[in-house]
């Protein structure tokens, strides 16, 4: 599926969907954590009538499976969010609108998939408090307030190409402000400058707070690492933390999240829910996932590979792929259902149980 994207895609659109920050390291290591993570699978378990079904924020599901916010859709596919939403919809699987979604909130619940808004801390807070009111008002299920962007991460391919959003590719959520704002040059990347002038870099626990006083929906973080900040988060009042590190976008250097993840479940303590993104490319990943504590994932790049080589159709596609793979991977470590794919032991490979 990546390839036929990277066949269909715009230079500019590829580096901005595959690049990391720095050289890359934790977007690298988020794969080699996950997959350095070993299962150890029970047997003689009746796991024939097996199921994957559970709760995410709130949300029943078939699979514990959501769409990371992920902006500018409308770049690698003319339907962009609304044709992800769709699938989403048809999986059953919740939708996580970008702040910087390149469709509305409004035509995104349209497709009848359950939403959630992700929000950037802007500097603008009128502008801030009017998504909020916009995502209540179109049946949004939860708030995901990004918390690991004071300003975006140092993406080289960006910088070395010069970015620029075309002009037919806007924040549709903010006033719909288009690409091509003048900076395509090299060095520069317009979609950083963009950025710069919108997000508040001065985002702190006191403000954590305040969202959570805003609004009656629950409060997802994203982007927690570090086990007290995800105290402090529970202490905020969020209603689920998502384990990021933003698919190595961020800080380059920063822990890959299959390592950062158990640290996380254990201080949280169940006090609120735990999910995990960066690196998920697969069912056995969702699986891995779950065994070091997590009560789902956000799927990120796979799903926009599926959009740009397929549409809807393939969007769909990349979930059912996830689906077969988890449930064979339930079957084969014997786990009927979530809660026992959560007690699975795991090892690191190299070290020990
Ligand atoms: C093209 C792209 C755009 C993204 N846009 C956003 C965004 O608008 N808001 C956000 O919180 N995270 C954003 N992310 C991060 C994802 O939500 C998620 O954390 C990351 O993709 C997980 O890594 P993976 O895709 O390598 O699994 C974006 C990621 C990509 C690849
Ligand atoms: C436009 C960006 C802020 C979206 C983002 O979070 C990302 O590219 O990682």
């Amino acid at each position: 599926m990546r390839a036929a994207a990277g066949a269909t895609t715009t230079a500019d659109a590829w580096n901005f969907v595959e690049g990391g920050s720095g050289g890359e390291h934790t977007m690298r290591e988020n794969g080699l954590a996950f997959d350095r993570v070993r299962l150890l699978p029970r047997v003689a378990v009746d796991v024939a009538g097996r199921t994957a079904r559970t709760r995410l924020l709130g949300l029943p599901v078939p699979v514990p499976l959501a769409v990371a916010p992920m902006a500018y859709q409308t770049w690698l596919h003319p339907d962009g969010e609304v044709a992800t939403a769709a699938a989403a919809a048809a999986a059953g699987v919740p939708f996580v609108v970008s702040m910087m979604a390149s469709r509305t909130v409004e035509d995104i619940a349209a497709t009848g998939a359950a939403t959630v808004m992700q929000l950037y801390w802007l500097r603008d807070r009128g502008l801030f408090r009017e998504l909020i009111g916009r995502a209540e008002a179109a049946g949004c299920a939860a708030l995901m307030l990004t918390v690991d962007v004071p300003l975006l991460g140092r993406r080289l391919r960006d910088m070395r190409g010069g970015l620029v959003r075309p002009a037919t590719v806007v924040a549709a959520n903010l006033g719909g402000a288009g690409g091509g704002a003048g900076a395509g040059r090299a060095g520069r990347s317009e979609v950083a400058l963009h950025t710069k002038v919108l997000f508040d870099p001065s985002l702190s626990w006191a403000d954590v707070a305040w969202v959570r006083s805003v609004t009656r929906l629950p409060l997802v973080l994203k982007g927690i690492l570090d086990p007290d900040d995800a105290a402090l988060a529970v202490d905020a009042g969020a209603d689920a933390v998502v384990v990021s590190n933003h698919g190595g976008r961020q800080l380059d250097g920063a822990v890959a999240t299959a390592t950062a993840l158990p640290a996380v479940v254990d201080a949280i303590a169940g006090r609120c829910e735990v999910l995990v993104d960066s690196g998920i490319r697969g069912g056995v990943d969702v699986l891995k996932a779950l065994a070091l504590g997590a009560a789902g994932v956000l799927v990120g790049r796979p799903l926009l590979w599926g959009l740009a080589a397929g549409g809807a159709p393939g969007v769909t596609r990349v979930f059912d792929l996830i689906s077969e793979e988890l449930h064979e991977a339930m079957a084969l470590a014997g786990c009927p259902d979530v809660d026992s794919a959560r007690r699975l032991r795991t090892s690191v490979a190299g070290g020990g149980c």
